[in-house]
């Protein structure tokens, strides 16, 4: 019974929704590697993003629109652009880049004071797993505050874009997320 319930909600959930998710984080955190092992099941060799890239992902049955958006000190001005109905934002931290945890941090909280994002979801990457010396995924929640959080469904999952790991366990918790928020 509870599956035919949710089978009719999914289905009723799905006919008009197409949800809008960001991918951000630092300069050669892996963003664009994770946008195209999730929509091509491949590990692309990618270029710093000048911009942004867009895919359609379908992931069990939800349109998602993902936008990759750069991540060098001077893009991250424009993220702000991009927020407007965002469903939820993938934060995707390099693990071995301890040096530069404290300034992705900064730009975490700075990214959720702003008002356009006070519905949206979080998940973090703590990626580069596969990598000797990464930070553990709980070295890198407590690096970036995120009890500190206050009023979000947020989560980290520690990953491997190279390797495809973590990837979907990720998206499955926020997809669950989004749809429990949003139904
Ligand atoms: N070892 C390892 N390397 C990774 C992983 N994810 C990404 N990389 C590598 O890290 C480098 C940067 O990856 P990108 O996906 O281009 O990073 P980005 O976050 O899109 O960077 P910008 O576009 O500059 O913001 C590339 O050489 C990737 O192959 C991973 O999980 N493990
Ligand atoms: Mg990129």
């Amino acid at each position: 019974m509870g599956n035919v319930f949710s089978s009719i909600f999914g289905k009723l959930w799905n006919s008009n929704k197409e949800i809008r998710i960001l991918i951000l984080g630092l300069d050669g955190a892996g963003k664009t590697t994770i946008l195209y092992k999730l929509q091509m099941g491949e590990v692309v060799k990618t270029k710093p993003t000048i911009g942004f890239n867009v895919e359609t992902l379908t992931y069990k049955n939800i349109s998602i629109n993902m936008w990759d958006l750069g991540g060098q000190t001077s893009i991250r001005p424009y993220w702000r652009c991009y927020y407007a109905n965002t469903a939820a934002v993938i934060f995707v931290v390099d693990s071995t880049d301890q040096d530069r945890v404290d300034v992705a941090k900064k730009e975490l909280h700075m990214m959720l004071k702003e008002d356009e994002l006070s519905d949206s979801a979080l998940l973090v990457f703590a990626n580069k797993q596969d990598q000797p010396g990464a930070l553990t995924a709980a070295e890198v929640s407590k690096a970036l505050g995120l009890v500190e959080l206050k009023d979000r469904s947020w989560s980290i999952v520690a990953s491997s874009a190279i390797k495809g790991e973590g990837l979907t366990e990720g998206l499955d918790w926020l997809i669950d997320v989004i749809k429990e928020e949003q139904l």
